[in-house]
């Protein structure tokens, strides 16, 4: 029984393949593709795949991306599925005031980060970063409601956008300082800041609400950048959307109940 498991964001698809539907599954293999390489999958990398049992994924970056991932998996016959968020799945209960408009990786991630924090402990107030094209923050109480979350933009957008409405931006990337001195290190350093700053900031509003030290834990492609930048403890997780995929898979697929 294997499992495969898609995270498809606004830049890259992610995708693993799990010897079962379970948390903790080992990975059989695994990948990266940026949006425009999805047409390498079949031919390449998924051709010598022993064929899934079950797939599930979730995907922010609209409906011509899943029909093209769709496409790659024709080569199995396995139905394609993808999560839609909801007001309560895998023990997580959603606050958000329409909860199928929040984005299915966004849910995807709190419900991986909810179970591994049960994992390792008891439940406490947790904050989810995912440093991915667009930074989230979200904040769930001990009882594994979302509460709400912070969106702004990621690294990339940030100099692009400054880079775009400015004549005089248009610098390399440059270092994460205190005071930084040139026009690079100033980007660089502002970018990084905002985004510790927006964590910091739902770190104080989560721990007033609660009264209670939350447990931190970020995730996403560019969230290495940001691991030397934080200013309370936090765990650097490898992709917590697979973390919440086998969560909601074992659930749905898995023949014994957890
Ligand atoms: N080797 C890399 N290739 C692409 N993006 C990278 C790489 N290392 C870091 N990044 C950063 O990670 C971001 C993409 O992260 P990812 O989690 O894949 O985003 P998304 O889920 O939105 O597609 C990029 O915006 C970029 O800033
Ligand atoms: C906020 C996001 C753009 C993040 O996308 P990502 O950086 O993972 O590509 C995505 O979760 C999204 O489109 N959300 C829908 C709106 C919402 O969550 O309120
Ligand atoms: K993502």
């Amino acid at each position: 029984m294997t499992f495969l498991a898609i995270d498809v964001g606004n830049t890259r698809l992610k995708w693993a393949l799990f010897e079962s539907a379970r948390p903790g599954a080992a990975v059989h293999a695994h990948g990266v593709e940026f949006l425009d390489h999805i047409e390498r999958l079949g031919e390449g990398p998924w051709a010598q795949l022993p064929v899934p049992t079950h797939m599930l994924g979730c995907v922010v970056a609209g409906d011509a991306v899943k029909r093209r991932v769709a496409e790659q998996m024709e080569l199995w016959d396995v139905p394609a599925r993808w999560v839609v968020s909801s007001s309560e799945e895998a023990e997580v209960s959603n606050g958000y005031d329409h909860p199928t408009r929040l984005g299915a990786d966004r849910w995807v991630a709190m419900i991986g980060a909810r179970h591994r924090m049960l994992a390792q402990g008891p439940a406490r107030p947790l904050i989810v970063v995912m440093v991915g094209t667009a930074v989230t923050v979200e904040a769930l109480d001990a009882s594994g409601r979302f509460l709400g979350g912070l969106i702004l933009p990621g690294h990339g957008i940030m100099l692009r956008a400054l880079e775009s409405g400015t004549a005089g931006l248009h610098v390399p990337t440059g270092e994460v300082r205190l005071f930084p001195s040139n026009t690079s290190d100033a980007l660089t350093s502002g970018g990084t800041y905002a985004i510790a700053g927006a964590v910091e900031r739902m770190y104080q509003h989560l721990l007033a609400h609660c009264n209670q030290e939350p447990v931190c834990m970020m995730t996403g492609g560019a969230g290495w950048k940001m691991a030397p930048s934080m200013t309370r403890p936090f765990e650097l997780v490898e992709n917590l959307i697979f973390d919440g995929l086998l969560e909601i898979a074992a659930r749905r697929f898995a023949p014994a109940p957890l």
